[in-house]
């Protein structure tokens, strides 16, 4: 059910055609996080001011909530060059030395999906980020030896869904690491009205609140709404985005107004109908819903869970009062 869904926060082609042009280059830009912004832009100037790379950063968090866009900024506020790669990209571990040996000082590498890179090719990381050095071993057999090259000082940004995943040693090899959060509708709608100015369409204050509402915390989500709200209003109005405009064509999208969609619907339909409302272990649940348990924890539960309409207990997970009233399902007393 994932890769249909109009709210599926995982980067979807459509989004990358726009998201270059919507993504901020500065910090100053770059709308929420105050946490993760302000002690970013501390650490940077410190390192700019010392002359080093800056330290070695994880981001965590559901997606589509702004790490790939922080590691751009990072890379753009140290004035250094950002290389972009992913866990899964990286099978061997001579790919990720030849990938450090490319890095001039003070470039940014980012990894995304971190939390996926096998073994071996991690082990590659631990001297990089710690000595800023790789270890290579020449010839075979008994001739075999390992030498050391030094590498440029250079900054890791690391991202992942869940930093539970990684391993102890690389996750301690992060001297910054930052939750991101689900951004507030005030903060989404300064993100739409924003990215409407970018894209030249016309949205009002209401519209705007409207769309945020419906985004699940998510800019990326917003972005795409804001596209596909666009068409509507063009289509069936005269191009202008008011809340009605919105609200009609969410509906339509059926994007709830709690960002809820079909998806989101289904999952808390079958724990209530098929599992009495819960508690059900993830599992299960999982396969009941033809679903991927890790996807379902890291995409689709975050948000349910934030929003009070799931709650995770030692014995599974269980729908609340909220969801049943959301779904008009007559809570048992
Ligand atoms: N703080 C922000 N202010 C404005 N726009 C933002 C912000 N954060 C993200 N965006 C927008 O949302 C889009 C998605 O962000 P980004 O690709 O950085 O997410 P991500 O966390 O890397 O997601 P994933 O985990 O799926 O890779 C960007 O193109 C950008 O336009
Ligand atoms: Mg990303």
């Amino acid at each position: 059910m994932g890769s249909r869904r109009i709210i599926a926060t995982e980067e979807a082609e459509e989004d990358i055609r726009i998201e270059g042009s919507l993504r901020p280059q500065s910090l100053d830009e770059y709308i929420g996080q105050e946490k993760a912004k302000n002690n970013l832009k501390i650490y940077i100037e410190a390192a700019k001011s010392r002359g080093e790379a800056l330290d070695h950063v994880l981001f965590y968090g559901p997606p589509g909530l702004g790490k790939t866009t922080l590691a751009g900024i990072i890379a753009n506020e140290m004035g250094t060059h950002l290389k972009v790669t992913s866990g899964p990209a990286i099978e061997k571990p001579g790919e990720m030395a030849a990938i450090l040996n490319n890095l001039q000082e003070g470039d940014v590498l980012f990894v995304d999906e971190i939390h996926r890179l096998n073994r071996q090719v991690e082990e590659v990381l631990y001297p990089a980020m710690e000595d800023y050095a790789i270890d290579i071993m020449i010839g075979k057999g008994a001739s075999a030896r390992s030498i050391r090259l030094d590498l440029p000082q250079f900054t890791l940004v690391g991202a992942t869904t869940r930093a539970g995943l990684l391993t102890a040693p690389l996750r301690d090899r992060f001297g910054v690491v930052h939750h991101l959060e689900y951004y507030t509708i005030e903060e989404l709608s300064t993100i739409i009205r924003r990215s409407a100015e970018v894209l030249g369409v016309e949205i009002d204050a209401k519209g705007a609140v409207e769309l945020a509402r419906r985004s699940r915390g998510t800019p990326r989500l917003a972005n795409r709404l804001l596209k596909r709200v666009r068409d509507f209003a063009q289509v069936k109005y005269d191009g202008r985005i008011t809340e009605d405009v919105a609200v009609f064509a969410l509906d339509l999208l059926e994007v709830d107004k709690y960002g809820l969609d079909q998806s989101d619907r289904r999952i808390l339909r079958t724990i209530i109908e098929k599992f009495a409302g819960g508690p059900v272990g993830l599992d299960t649940l999982a396969a009941a819903l033809g679903e991927d348990a890790g996807t379902l924890e890291d995409v689709y539960e975050p948000y349910l869970l934030k929003n009070g309409f799931l709650n995770r207990t030692a014995r599974g997970r269980v729908a609340t009062q909220t969801a049943y009233e959301h779904l008009g399902i007559a809570f048992p007393e």
